[in-house]
């Protein structure tokens, strides 16, 4: 058996590449609602019923004879970089990237409710557009709305798309497939000075640097070499000018691990650590963990009845994924809910978040079809 279905999926790459030229920061997706909802309200009604909540959309697709609904989730926000691809249809949004693949994200779920607005399903479907998947997370205060609590899915799905996998893959596996995370802010306060009488300041760039290279022997030091955990450090800003010793400096990083023991152990090493660079540098210090997502747990029944899905089928690959340090707000959705998220191959030479990120479009026809068919059996 095969993906093959007679639905043309190439308006979903102008619709992709419209999306791509429209980044916009969580919550702050207006122009990429407005789109949508544009989008949407075109399609035929005849079974579709919308809402908005935030930035996010919810489009349920009333079944003929429903016994359960499935919930698809695409998340909607860009990240704040500045797109290095040269791609004729790149970013029009100075500093800002579809560098996490939502544009594919979105184009996908478009195809599918397309496709359903159409040919009505035998069950409900309700197609998640979910805000805010990089930070702050718009999964954990969506579930607990009312638009949501009253459509509440019985399965939730969604995909990410998988650069390093080539087109044509699938990626998943059941339990743990995303870590927890938490998001990293740290201030610190000093005393600003002239550069040329250091002793009378307490220099809050040697203070900073002193920090991030003890966090980084937290996961080399802290944390059992038989689990596993992440510190990154993506930002560090601080001071005036460079003959003015720096009052003020800023440490921004993410925290991964893939249990909750380790993820306090990390959080208590910073604290203790943070005490210790007061103490050194006779400076103030401020920590702020951001956004924390839980980790992303497949259900056992439903994966596998996806995978073997997968597995009949003659043009796609099935690819049993490792375990991985992204996080994904969809964690929270699944909480609640039986489900699973899969990875998408979409073959990009560059990664996840980088500037130079180039799916390959062919991805979406294979999600696209591949989506169909699982959803309409
Ligand atoms: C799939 C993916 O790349 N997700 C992001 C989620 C970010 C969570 C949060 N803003 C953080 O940085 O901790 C990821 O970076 O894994």
């Amino acid at each position: 058996m095969g993906t093959r279905i007679d639905f043309n999926t190439d308006p979903f790459i102008h619709i992709r590449r419209e999306l791509h030229q429209i980044p916009e920061p969580g919550f702050q997706e207006e122009k990429t609602q407005t789109y949508l909802l544009n989008y949407i309200r075109d399609l035929s009604q005849d079974h579709l019923e919308v809402k908005t909540w935030r930035t996010g959309i919810l489009v349920k697709v009333h079944g003929y004879a429903p016994a359960i609904t499935v919930g698809y989730r695409t998340d909607m926000d860009g990240l704040p970089m500045t797109e290095e691809t040269g791609l004729p249809f790149s970013s029009s949004h100075q500093g800002m990237m579809h560098a996490c693949g939502h544009d594919l994200h979105m184009s996908i779920a478009l195809g599918v409710l397309t496709y359903f607005s159409e040919t009505q399903p035998k069950d409900n479907l309700l197609f998640v557009f979910q805000p805010a998947e990089e930070g702050p997370g718009g999964a954990q205060p969506m579930l607990e709305t009312a638009e949501f609590k009253e459509w509440k899915p019985d399965r939730m799905i969604a995909l990410h798309i998988a650069p390093e996998l080539p087109v044509g893959t699938i990626g998943t596996k059941t339990g743990l497939l995303f870590a927890n995370t938490s998001e990293l802010f740290i201030d610190l306060k000093g005393k600003a000075g002239h550069a040329a009488y250091p002793h009378q300041a307490n220099d809050m760039v040697v203070a900073a640097s002193h920090f991030i290279t003890q966090l980084h022997t937290i996961v080399s030091r802290n944390v059992s070499p038989l689990d596993s955990a992440v510190v990154t450090i993506g930002k560090i800003s601080g001071g005036t000018k460079q003959n003015i010793i720096a009052e003020d400096a800023r440490i921004e990083g993410t925290i991964r691990t893939l249990s909750i023991e380790a993820m306090n152990l990390v959080k208590e090493r910073i604290e203790g650590m943070a005490k210790g660079i007061e103490a050194s540098f006779d400076c103030q210090t401020s920590i702020d963990y951001g956004a924390n997502y839980c980790q992303v747990f497949n259900s056992e029944k439903e994966t596998n009845d996806f995978i073997d899905f997968v597995k009949g089928l003659d043009d796609v690959e099935y690819y049993e994924s490792p375990k991985a340090m992204t996080g994904e707000d969809f964690g929270y959705f699944l909480e609640e809910i039986p489900g699973f998220m899969f990875w998408l191959g979409v073959g990009s030479e560059h990664g996840l978040h980088s500037s130079k990120l180039n799916p390959k479009e062919e991805a979406v026809d294979v999600a696209i079809k591949l989506l169909i068919n699982y959803l309409k059996r």
